[in-house]
């Protein structure tokens, strides 16, 4: 990593945020290692540039490379911004999830289509704020084309055992402990279908930020409501391992077709240009306005207050 080149000179459209056991995207060469300071400090990881039938791909761990920062700590703004600010409007993001129903089976993979927060407000979770407001809409927290994308390359995978569920809501949690049983029935009740620590603020920002998100689950337990084992991170990691293979190759597929509608509206975001930024502009009336906050905005949206 170090002797790669800290620059690239063309936009990266895509970009893949790797979770637990997903640290590093292997099979592709990389061509650069960048590291952008961002208004909200540095990203988790170095942001690993990789080149795909031509095609630049970024990766980024959310934990870092070595699995050093805790849900909570996770940069999420830092790493959201800097993605932007490197071209990114496409970011799959994956992540080990906890089942929480019976269907859904360790090894199963999810595409969800909803969020219930559980998250205790102690992770920043906004870039508009400190004098500049603004209120984005996020009633479909995720990317319905991107889900299909998934959902077609799950389907040419099924001969290799690869199960996926289209759908479903995950909780999003605080941790790092896991729940109690008496959350996890709880969650269940709600309709919860799996659960994680980091599905926000990761996919609130990227909505922010006018990139169209998806998160890609993979059950590695059934959380401590089943009859079965209770989760502990051992589990987790068993699991993930066991299922890697198909991961990378879900990854790998979805990253195939993204690549080939590199310039399509869908993976440059289009339908989701201007939402936050229409959303800021009229909110915050030109007096009450913090040049600071200002500032942070134009990093976002560059050239966003010139007319
Ligand atoms: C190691 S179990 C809990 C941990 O795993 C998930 O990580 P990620 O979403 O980054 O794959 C979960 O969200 C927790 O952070
Ligand atoms: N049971 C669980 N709860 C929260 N996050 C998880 N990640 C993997 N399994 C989990």
């Amino acid at each position: 990593m170090a002797s790669l080149p800290d620059h690239f000179d063309r936009p990266v459209h895509i970009a893949v945020i790797g979770g637990t056991g997903l640290a590093k995207i292997e099979g592709y060469t990389p061509v650069a290692a960048l590291n952008p300071t961002t208004p909200w400090g540095n990203p988790s990881s170095p942001i690993t540039i990789a080149l795909h039938n031509g095609i630049p791909i970024a990766f980024l761990a959310r934990h870092g490379l070595h699995h050093q920062l805790a849900p909570h700590e996770v940069p999420a703004r830092a790493n959201i911004a800097a993605l932007r600010s490197i071209g990114v409007r496409t970011i799959i993001a994956f992540s080990a999830v906890g089942s929480l129903r019976e269907e859904i089976k360790p090894m199963d993979f999810v595409v969800p289509d909803q969020i219930i927060d559980r998250t205790k407000g102690i992770r920043p979770f906004t870039f508009f704020e400190g004098g500049v407001v603004g209120h984005v809409g996020f009633a479909d927290p995720f990317d319905a084309g991107l889900a299909g994308v998934v959902q077609k390359c799950a389907d040419a995978m099924k001969g290799d055992g690869v199960v996926l569920h289209q759908g479903g809501t995950i909780i999003c949690m605080e941790g790092p402990a896991f729940s109690t049983r008496a959350e996890s029935h709880m969650y269940r009740s709600w309709g919860g279908s799996v659960i994680n620590m980091s599905a926000l603020p990761e996919s609130k920002l990227a909505r922010e930020a006018e990139l169209a998100y998806q998160m890609i689950c993979m059950a590695t337990d059934y959380d401590c409501w089943h009859t079965t084992e209770d989760v502990d991170v051992a589990m987790v990691m068993k699991y993930m391992d066991a299922n890697s293979k198909n991961a990378k190759h879900l990854v790998g597929a979805v990253l195939d077709e993204l690549c080939k509608q590199e310039n399509s509206d869908m993976v440059l975001a289009k339908h989701w240009e201007g939402s936050a930024q229409g959303a800021v502009k009229f909110m915050t009336k030109p007096e009450g306005r913090n040049p600071e906050a200002m500032k942070r905005v134009e990093y976002l949206f560059p050239g966003f207050w010139d007319n």
